[in-house]
């Protein structure tokens, strides 16, 4: 096998040019979290699952091919993803290795999830996951059984490219989740679903609930208690069948955050991005936003399967730095890039702190953010485990290495958008991965690409 399926993509550079206002209302692809896992929990289940909203990147493809080669069928009809599940504990042994392409979630909850079965599976990744921990989810998994073997082009411990082999008789365990990680988590409650008795993950410090709240849907038997330190524990009862449900996703915060990240820094600016996650573990960015002045409300606000939604509306707003406290970041994790270019545009200096999960995402992205605001003439301080950026204004002018990350892709095209000049991201290939209409809705809101 290709040590690395993924060569060397041609690179597609953009920039984007100043403009003088945005505006309009958008709705944004479904969550990727919540996509993974629908079809994920599909998969298992009993039945037909029917998912509308489905976030239809390069992720959860990843995600979708997996979890056909592991005996699930799936397909779309219509708006539905239709994925008819093959039952909890009956997946199947695949017969090519899963290409999880750029996805830290896909990899890391399919590794829980065949933990329990007698049967090796193989997982690659582009350059960029291949460089990425996977120990802290294999460490944990191999107390129930599982085996790893790391394959030729491997660049360390318990990165991929690698195989994993389940334990049949995979024994229950008790876990201290060691890092803020809603992968992890979810990595190990999947692992305790096919384990015959109870499996319990204790996390210090709640991150993302999506896979809580869908287990309990797709009729999981699941018990979480809170200790005395707010940690919580959630146990997970095995080996008990799924039903198939309706999932509908609901619109994807953290794409939701460039437009109006965008909306609040290009003047006379007023954006709407409607039908928003508003799940209380996702929401960091938008209540730091209101500390900085941002004028952002939230109206029609509503349930949908069991999640906080609303439509968000932002006007231009003179900003101001804050501080961020750590106990903030899991709620924002993903959105420090774009909020460190909203603070480059307010008034003073904005600490951001607790950053240190920011070093292993698609690439370091404290630091790549460091650079990519240097680049661009803003003064900042990257410290080991913050970033403090000072406010005042962008010149741009500057080019942005990406590193095969959306994220930093997305942020700094918002940055060039509302700068004195026209800022160059290097590659926009990866931006497919989470939001592939990231260009045309921008676009629609008045933004100006040159590439
Ligand atoms: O569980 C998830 O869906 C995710 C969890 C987060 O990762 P970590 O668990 O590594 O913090 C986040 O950064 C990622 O985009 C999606
Ligand atoms: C970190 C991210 O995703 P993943 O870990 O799934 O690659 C992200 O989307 O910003």
């Amino acid at each position: 096998m290709a040590s690395h399926p993924h060569a060397a993509h041609t690179l597609a550079p953009l920039t984007a040019q100043p403009v003088s206002s945005l505006s309009g209302t958008i709705s944004v692809p479904g969550d990727k979290s919540i996509s993974h896992r629908s079809l994920i929990l599909g998969a298992v289940a009993d039945g037909r699952t029917s998912v509308t909203g489905l976030l239809e990147s390069d992720d959860v493809m990843a995600t979708a091919s997996a979890m056909r080669a592991l005996g699930a069928t799936i397909e779309k009809q219509g708006d539905a993803w239709l994925v008819d599940g093959v039952g909890n504990g009956s997946l199947l042994e695949p017969t090519a290795p899963l290409d999880f392409g750029n996805a830290g979630t896909g990899s890391r909850l399919t590794m829980g999830l065949v933990a329990p079965y007698d049967f090796p599976v193989t997982i690659v990744g582009d350059p960029s996951l291949s460089s990425r921990p996977m120990g802290r989810v294999l460490k944990p998994l191999r107390e129930c059984g599982l085996q790893v073997t790391p394959l030729e082009g491997s660049q360390g411990e318990d990165m991929l490219p690698l195989t994993v082999q389940g334990a049949p008789l995979a024994i229950p365990f008790t876990y201290r989740v060691p890092v803020a990680s809603a992968q992890v988590k979810s990595a190990l409650l999947l692992a305790g679903l096919n384990i015959a008795g109870k499996t319990t993950v204790i996390e210090p410090v709640m991150t993302r609930d999506h896979t809580e709240k869908m287990l309990v849907g797709f009729g999981a038997e699941l018990e979480i208690e809170t200790d005395e330190d707010g940690a919580r524990h959630i146990t997970i009862t095995g080996q008990t069948d799924l039903t198939a449900q309706n999932v509908i996703v609901p619109g994807d915060p953290s794409s939701a955050s460039f437009a109006i990240v965008a909306g609040l820094i290009v003047p006379d600016s007023d954006v709407t991005v409607k039908n928003v996650l508003l799940n209380p573990t996702r929401t960091g960015l938008f209540d730091t936003l209101v500390e900085m002045g941002a004028n952002l409300t939230i109206s029609n606000r509503r349930q949908s399967g069991g999640e906080d939604i609303g439509d968000i509306r932002v006007r231009t707003s003179r900003l101001r730095g804050v501080t961020v406290p750590a106990d903030r970041a899991p709620s924002m994790i993903d959105e420090y890039p774009v909020l460190a270019v909203a603070s480059a545009f307010a008034e003073g200096d904005t600490h951001m702190l607790g950053l240190e999960e920011l070093r292993v995402k698609e690439c370091d992205r404290l630091a790549v953010t460091a650079r990519g605001l240097e680049a661009n003439g803003v003064d900042c301080t990257e410290g080991e485990n913050e970033l403090t950026v000072r406010g005042g204004g962008v010149t741009g002018g500057g080019t942005v290495e990406t590193h095969l990350d959306h994220r930093i892709a997305m942020a700094f095209l918002v940055m060039g958008m509302a700068a004195k000049n026209a800022v160059h991201v290097d590659d926009t290939t990866m931006i497919a991965t989470s939001f592939p209409e990231f260009r045309d809705l921008m676009t629609a809101l008045g933004a100006h690409f040159e590439g």
